[in-house]
């Protein structure tokens, strides 16, 4: 496949997806029709009163990764579409309940589904949409494919789920941890989001064809990309732009984020008092600029973007040994750059 084939790849594989998906998610009776409606609104299919209306619907990078990868190790697309739709679902569960448990009002540029429905309403949701991202992934035998290749993805799907789980008990623990390492950090970031990149690129190259090495390999370029991807996006939860990202500006500062910049600013021997000092208690929306001062006087977005190009290097590196030659042409490299410069 070709570099320029990225936007083909995606133009083509896009609706089938969200047809998949559709599938999935349809409601099965009238009686509980708002029930998967939350989920709709979810997905960016309708609106609050589950009229349709095309929303902000995410950016559907893992089920594309996954698709990819399957191209990529020479398989066809189509028979990875429902672990890809499994996994996209399996992600919006997660943003759900993340939701909930950070008490965040926005999303995608709208209200989180706890804000429109209440927070039992929301678990519950989520909790269906778990049960349906496997449901998802078990449809891959209605395309034909073996039974060992379906339980093998839904063994990695499950440890994922688990991953995910521990990630997000580290991210919730460290808000209250005085003491948080780098190494700590890393650690929880390859739970709360490395882990399902990973997996959506190991399950797209297992369904692919690729042999036992290459899967690992292409898995460790996933883990990579996905540590690169979550850094970015706490240089986004601090100083990206609200209106592109949907979140209000300084989030991550204002919730007390035991993010990778935040890290590092509050271990700085310059600014590191100061910024601990601020973050004794709940910091407000007009201290927001002053931590950003101090965080800039210690490098801590310098320090970020850097972290950012090192797990980049080491995706570029864990990717040619998966694919056995240069990322040139690699249609998942060309996805690995567009994410190292993205704003949302
Ligand atoms: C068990 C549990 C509740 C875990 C929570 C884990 C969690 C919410 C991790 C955050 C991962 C992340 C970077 C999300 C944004 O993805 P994105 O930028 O791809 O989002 P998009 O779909 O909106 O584009």
């Amino acid at each position: 496949m070709k570099q320029e084939d990225l936007g083909r790849f995606v133009g083509y594989w896009l609706p089938q997806l969200e047809e998949e998906l559709r599938a999935i998610l349809h409601s099965p009776e009238e009686a509980v029709a708002g029930h998967y409606g939350m989920m709709h609104y979810h997905m960016g299919w309708v609106d609050e009163h589950f009229q349709p209306y095309a929303a902000p619907a995410g950016k559907r990078l893992r089920p594309i990764l996954c698709l990819l990868a399957c191209a990529e190790v020479g398989g066809d697309p189509s028979q990875a579409l429902p672990a890809a739709a499994g996994i996209e679902i399996l992600h919006n569960f997660s943003l759900i309940h993340d939701d909930v448990e950070d008490g965040d009002e926005t999303r995608r540029h709208r209200p989180t589904v706890w804000k429109l429905w209440g927070i039992p309403q929301a678990i519950n949701v989520g909790d269906a949409m778990f049960a349906l991202a496997f449901a998802g992934v078990q449809r891959l035998s209605r395309r034909g494919v073996p039974a060992g290749q379906v339980l093998a993805a839904l063994d990695l799907f499950t440890q994922t789920c688990l991953a995910l789980t521990e990630g997000q008990h580290l991210d919730i623990d460290f808000e209250q941890r005085e003491q948080v390492t780098v190494a700590d950090y890393l650690r929880m970031i390859q739970g709360k989001t490395a882990a399902l990149i990973r997996a959506s690129v190991q399950i797209g190259a297992l369904l692919g064809g690729a042999s036992p090495a290459q899967q690992e390999a292409l898995g460790r370029f996933g883990q990579a990309l996905g540590l690169a991807f979550q850094i970015q996006d706490d240089i986004l939860g601090i100083w990206g732009d609200p209106a592109v990202t949907g979140k209000a500006a300084g989030n991550d500062i204002l919730r007390r984020k035991k993010s990778l910049p935040l890290l590092h600013g509050l271990n700085s021997p310059a600014v590191g008092a100061q910024l601990q000092a601020l973050f004794a208690d709940a910091p407000t929306e007009e201290q927001v600029p002053i931590a950003m001062e101090l965080l800039a006087q210690a490098g801590s977005r310098a320090y970020a973007v850097e972290q950012v190009a090192h797990h980049h290097g080491q995706a570029r590196q864990a990717l040619e040994e998966g694919l056995g030659r240069s990322v040139q042409g690699s249609v998942l490299w060309q996805l690995a750059e567009t994410l190292l410069h993205r704003d949302a």
